[in-house]
């Protein structure tokens, strides 16, 4: 009871998705039930060629009506030219319909789809760092990609066939019942038969759907992890191994698709054996009713007609209730995403930072990642003063990254504030946080793109002049010149790919030319010489007016002019001071300096 409700609220918000689009559905809902009447129709201009053209038996009823009220009943050749004039009209009519109607779903269905995976796309990029750190990026893409096409599904696969399956039974059987009650008493009781099918048959196919999509998810997963990786799996010489796990998967993901077409199989068989056997039985009960004369042979075309076109709409409603199960298993992991809480918040009434001055507090900060449980960082204080240059070091997994990672929010304390200028880092709007704090990280990533974009990348609107200013500052404009495009390169993907230290000179590039009154450098110059190093610094002091700069850095020699220099150890503060100072102290961050000078 609980799936089934959880199944229809799904439904349900698909549905209410598509009311962006309810127009557009209406018309095609309009001319739905034109085909539909067209459909319903169909087989009565062969009715009458039969019984009053061919046979000769005089007309009566509704369609003697229409004809005296157009002038009188014509000659038999003139019937004859009437009905198949009418029944050309209806095929051309069905055609044009059919066409028209299949462009107008294409067209919304694509739109749909596209609506839903931006919003998907959009709560991803909004999904805090902890969502990634436990998903598969490949079946992440599968949901993007995939996934979203299920509300296409609930409009042409669902909403619309539920419609029109309805309105033709009730119009056949409404025109059957008018022509013969016993048969078409016996035609509708197959109806029960189908329902007892279906409900054979629900779990075990909505089992093996969701197996085939978890199979087929970690096979892209896999694919898409191996293919970004392909570097080391070259350097390891692992290729065999991946090559065979891939066919492990690829096999599981066949393996769950060939069992989940086995079942649909032998429904679709059953369905299809149920509904040809009752086909059968009411044409031999309709033809011997024919003997008898209660039947001419003209209504007995129409009841085989009919009987063969009733039983579509009632495959259709059972293949309905098959769909929706399919739609639910994929609609249920979009909303998953869309409904997630693994999101950092804005305020409602956050506020926009301006004028920032660079005063950064962290007071009573306790935090660790949500996966885990393990705790970081401790009850954590620092104060930095506006304009100062702070260097933050310390052991190997001390949590220098995970503190600035707060700064930005990436992620949010557990315990504790972080301020800046006074203000809760979670009392401001995202946006304008994170616009005014620049963060180069020790692994550059390079858009392929040219070399000028990607210094431009969240400036666009920057002049070579400002780009190429930016590049020096970063020691990038002499090796950019040398290339043949110069700034004009495109970077990886086809072309030019760069040395690691050259993609961090890059990243520091970008991230002076963002001009932003803090900016975080988190080992930006570990891939460079030491000459190049030691430039860029002097750039940086140059740079470094009237901004806060944190840089964390294993290089002591790099930091030893910063304003602050602050040791992390085992998520603590373990001290903090000039570079003179800490030597002097002779604690950690002297231990730390004595083995790097011995080097
Ligand atoms: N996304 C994450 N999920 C779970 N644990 C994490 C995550 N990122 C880091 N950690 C853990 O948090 C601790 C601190 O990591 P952090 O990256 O902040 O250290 P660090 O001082 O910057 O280290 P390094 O100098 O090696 O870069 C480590 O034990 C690390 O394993």
């Amino acid at each position: 009871m609980k799936v089934l409700k959880t199944n229809l609220n799904v439904l349900l918000r698909l549905v209410q998705f598509t009311w962006g689009y309810k127009w557009k559905i209406f018309l095609l809902i309009f001319l739905g039930l034109i085909g539909v009447g067209l459909s319903v129709i169909n087989p009565l201009p062969m009715k009458f060629i039969i019984d009053n053209v061919l046979s000769g038996q005089p007309l009566s009823g509704g369609i003697l009506q229409i004809f005296n009220f157009f002038g009188g009943v014509p000659d038999r050749v003139g019937l004859l030219i009437i009905f198949v004039s009418a029944a050309i009209l209806i095929g051309v009519g069905n055609a044009i319909l059919g066409y028209a109607s299949t462009q107008v779903t294409t067209k919304v269905c694509q739109r749909l789809v596209m609506d839903l995976s931006v919003q998907l796309f959009d709560k991803l990029q909004r999904m805090s760092l902890s969502f990634y750190s436990k998903s598969h990026v490949g079946e992440l893409m599968q949901r993007l990609s995939g996934d979203t096409y299920v509300v296409s599904g609930v409009i042409a696969g669902i909403l619309l066939p539920t419609l029109f399956s309805i309105v033709s039974l009730f119009a056949m059987f409404y025109i059957m019942l008018s022509i013969n009650v016993t048969l078409a008493l016996l035609a509708i009781s197959i109806v029960p038969f189908f329902a007892v099918l279906l409900k054979v048959f629900k779990k075990p196919i909505i089992t093996s759907g969701e197996r085939q999509y978890e199979e087929s998810a970690k096979l892209w997963s896999f694919i898409q992890q191996s293919l970004t990786s392909i570097k080391i799996v070259q350097a390891y010489s692992r290729e065999n191994f991946t090559r065979d796990k891939y066919r492990t998967l690829f096999s599981n993901q066949n393996d769950a698709s060939i069992q989940s077409t086995k079942i649909s199989t032998i429904y679709n068989t059953l369905t299809g054996l149920l509904s040809g056997t009752a086909t059968a039985l009411i044409i031999g009960i309709g033809a011997y009713k024919g003997l008898g004369g209660e039947i001419s042979i003209g209504e007995l075309y129409v009841f085989i007609g009919y009987i063969g076109a009733l039983f579509g709409p009632v495959n259709s409603l059972a293949s309905i209730v098959q769909q929706s199960m399919g739609i639910n298993v994929r609609g249920k992991r979009v909303f998953e995403i869309l409904d997630s809480e693994e999101i950092i918040y804005e305020k409602p009434n956050a506020v926009k930072l301006t004028d920032v001055q660079g005063h950064i507090k962290f007071k009573d900060v306790s935090f660790g990642y949500n996966n885990n449980g393990l705790v970081v960082l401790e009850n954590f204080n620092l104060e930095i003063d506006p304009g100062q240059i702070v260097a933050i070091v310390g052991p190997t997994g001390a949590g220098k990254t995970s503190m600035i990672s707060m700064l930005l929010r990436f992620y949010d304390p557990w315990q504790g504030e972080v301020s800046l200028d006074g203000v809760n880092l979670k009392d401001l709007t995202l946006e304008s946080l994170r616009s005014n704090i620049t963060l180069v990280l020790q692994d550059s990533f390079i858009f392929p793109m040219s070399l000028a974009d990607n210094i431009a990348f969240a400036n666009p609107n920057a002049s070579r002049e400002e780009i190429i200013k930016a590049a020096k500052a970063a020691q990038a404009h002499d090796f950019i010149s040398r290339l043949p495009e110069g700034y004009d390169t495109i970077a990886s993907e086809g072309g030019v790919s760069l040395s690691g230290g050259e993609k961090q000179r890059i990243s520091l590039a970008r991230a002076f030319l963002r001009n932003t009154s803090i900016l975080i450098l988190d080992e930006p110059t570990s891939a460079l010489d030491a000459q190049t190093e030691a430039r860029i610094f002097q750039s940086l002091s140059s740079y470094s007016k009237g901004r806060t700069i944190f840089i964390i850095s294993h290089r002591l020699s790099t930091i030893r002019h910063a304003d602050l220099i602050v040791t992390i150890k085992d998520g603590m503060i373990a001290e903090k001071g000039t570079h003179e100072v800490l030597v002097n102290e002779g604690k950690v961050y002297a231990e730390l300096y004595k083995y790097q000078e011995v080097d």
